[in-house]
């Protein structure tokens, strides 16, 4: 559906001052479906320490404050607790029941990484309640992603495609990826701005390529690196993208994502809010979220580099750890990450990249 078919955006908005009561308006159907993903890109942030109890208590203000679909895994997908990745705190099929178990409404979603993630956490995540898988591979790589595809369709899950890093390819090339996956029997195919690299042009010509192309549904996953996450959001949502993804406080990896009470106020003042309680949305975000998160993610200098230099997200963690332990810059590393194109699944050479980095240092003090 085009944007002018969903009649929103040549619409006028309604410019009027909110009271705080009785929002969402009413008559503001037809806007994006909303996945809140505090609980899966948020683990990132968390260092994957999530409590079945915080669980409980996002999922549940989350599901009252009318957020279509909660996403819920290590933050690098089903069975992403490992040293490589961090070791979750609770078992990630705990928190999915947890969420599944208070949501009235909301729809749990699971990320699954092909190669980190097998049939068997999918088909116990989906016991536990997960309605929903997001397929993510590298936006050069959706070929591998055929098996997994059809087994969760096989399954009866929702099944959408998740091409990660979508910066580092044209929007023809991504298409062409996309296209893989819809053939895979996607329902959505995502572009996923990983790094948060994309700037708004970027962003709307990479949603309205895949618009064009497919069939199923377009996505829109953003980070806030560049200070853009909610900027490049309303560039999808011009271009037509059909379901947009936001967390709580922004919680997620580097600058974090597009926070979703954010993306409730502006959807609203677009007059295109798809059903969901502003005020609450803010109130969880205030109340529920803020009080135990260990940082507020922001564009600070380590987090504008990796938009800057196309580094994956949740890299910064790792890096800013790596570049304490030997004495360096985070930034000198994040800029070699970029430099070498690394992608998800390379985190081994942050500590590579370190350590070359150090001694290069030493030998240019001793010459
Ligand atoms: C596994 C990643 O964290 C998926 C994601 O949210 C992204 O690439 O961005
Ligand atoms: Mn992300």
């Amino acid at each position: 559906m085009t944007s002018a078919a969903r009649g929103w955006a040549s619409g006028s908005p309604d410019t009027s001052w909110p009271t705080g009561k009785g929002w969402p308006r009413e008559g503001g159907e037809g806007g994006p479906r909303i996945t809140d993903t505090s609980l899966r890109d948020g683990s990132h942030a968390m260092g994957h320490q999530f409590t079945v109890e915080q669980v409980r208590s996002v999922a549940r203000a989350l599901d009252e404050a009318g957020v279509h679909v909660i996403e819920v895994t290590h933050g690098d997908g089903l069975a992403g607790t490992s040293i490589q990745y961090g070791f979750s705190r609770t078992p990630e099929m705990d928190l999915i029941s947890t969420a599944a178990e208070v949501c009235e409404r909301a729809r749990i979603a699971s990320l699954l990484v092909p190669g980190i993630g097998t049939v068997n956490e999918l088909r116990e995540a989906a016991e536990r309640g997960t309605q929903i898988v997001r397929i993510a591979t590298q936006c050069t790589e959706a070929d591998i992603s055929r098996q997994h595809f059809e087994i969760a369709k096989g399954m009866g899950l929702e099944a959408i495609g998740f091409l990660m890093m979508a910066h580092m390819r044209e929007p023809a090339f991504l298409i062409e990826q996309a296209k893989l996956m819809e053939s895979y029997g996607a329902d959505c195919v995502y572009v996923v701005d990983s790094a948060g690299a994309l700037l708004p042009e970027g962003a709307r010509q990479r949603v309205a390529a895949l618009k064009d192309a497919l069939e199923c549904d377009v996505g829109f996953h953003a980070h806030d690196n560049l200070g853009v996450a909610v900027g490049n959001s309303i560039a999808a949502l011009d271009a037509g993208t059909d379901q947009l993804d936001g967390s709580l406080r922004g919680l997620g990896a580097g600058a974090g994502n597009a926070p979703t009470e954010l993306l409730a106020a502006v959807l609203d003042r677009m007059g295109v809010n798809p059903g969901l309680d502003v005020f609450g949305l803010m109130d969880a975000a205030e109340y529920v979220m803020a009080p135990f998160m260990p940082f507020q993610p922001f564009p600070d200098r380590d987090a504008i580099t990796i938009g800057y230099a196309g580094v994956y997200s949740t890299f910064l963690l790792h890096a800013k750890r790596a570049a304490e332990r030997y004495g360096i810059d985070p930034r000198e590393i994040l800029v070699e990450l970029g430099a070498r194109q690394a992608v998800a699944g390379q985190e081994d050479w942050i500590l590579d990249v370190a350590i070359e980095l150090a001694r290069n240092k030493e030998k240019e003090g001793v010459a």
